[in-house]
């Protein structure tokens, strides 16, 4: 179901001894980060706020530029807007005048997709995410839950190479918060997409990653990167109940207790 073709470098993104200070600053907001992304993914960076993680995004969508040290995306160094990236920031950023299915319908339109396909494909993904009855709606008729519901619509429908995503769920109630976490599982099984996402909930670093690095603050650094052994698919319920899921949990908690106390 998908006109746009993906980019299958086994390496999506690489960061290599990255260091970024913002101009007027004195010392760097992130400092020797290095990791990488393979293809297929799924990596969550947790880690005290102001650590760093929403510039690691803003690096990999090529909207910063490092002040030492190169970011590559599948195998080139990236020097302007990764356009094979989606970006999902912390806002919605849904455009207030178009509808729910003109607002997820929008990459392909700029993509000249074929009316028809179009229109197909916006029904499969309103479906997907939830939002039946609601195509018709604007922006501002919807919950913030479906808000988000929507935006990752947009953002995924295009069958994009890699996804970035800033605090996919943060200002969401935790019953709306688990729905999408299972809803987004769901929907990754469907594409099998690479994914990077910020978080400051460790129970969805572990739901949806593959991968888990941790950052320490001042200025922001990698601390440690954590492999998530569970298989796929993924059922939430049914993960919190293992021993595996709370001896991890309990890892993660560690570490970033540790880093929380050392960032005040
Ligand atoms: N445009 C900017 N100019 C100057 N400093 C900035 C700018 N953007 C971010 N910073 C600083 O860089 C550091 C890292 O910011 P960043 O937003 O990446 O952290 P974060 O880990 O995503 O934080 P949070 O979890 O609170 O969202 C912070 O100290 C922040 O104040």
């Amino acid at each position: 179901m998908s006109t746009t073709q993906r980019n299958s470098h086994p390496e999506a993104l690489r960061l290599e001894h990255v260091t970024l200070e913002f101009p007027g600053t004195h010392r760097p907001a992130i400092e020797d980060v290095s990791f990488k992304v393979d293809r297929g993914r799924v990596v969550a960076v947790i880690g005290p706020s102001g650590c760093g993680k929403s510039t690691i995004l803003n690096l990999a969508a090529g909207l910063l530029t490092p002040t030492q040290g190169q970011v590559h995306y599948a195998g080139e160094q990236v020097t302007g807007v990764n356009s094979d990236a989606a970006y999902v920031t912390q806002q919605s950023h849904l455009l207030p005048w178009l509808s729910v299915r003109a607002n997820i319908g929008l990459a392909l339109k700029f993509r000249k997709v074929p009316k028809e396909e179009r229109e197909e494909r916006v029904a499969h993904w309103v479906e997907l995410v939830g939002l039946t009855g609601f195509e018709n709606h604007f922006p501002r008729e919807l919950s913030g839950g479906m808000q988000k519901r929507c935006a990752i619509a947009r953002a995924l429908i295009y069958n994009p190479s890699i996804v970035l995503m800033d605090e996919p769920f943060g200002p969401l109630d935790a019953i709306t918060r688990l729905e999408l976490q299972q809803e987004l599982l769901n929907i990754w099984r469907e594409q099998n997409g690479t994914l990077v996402f910020v978080t400051h909930d460790l129970n969805e670093a572990i739901y949806l990653a593959d991968e888990v690095i941790v950052m320490s603050k001042g200025p922001g650094t990698i601390r440690r990167v954590m492999q998530v052994p569970f298989e796929r698919p993924r059922q939430i319920g049914s993960l919190v109940e293992s021993p595996e899921f709370s001896e991890l949990y309990n890892d993660l908690w560690g570490l970033f207790a540790a880093e929380r106390k050392a960032a005040v």
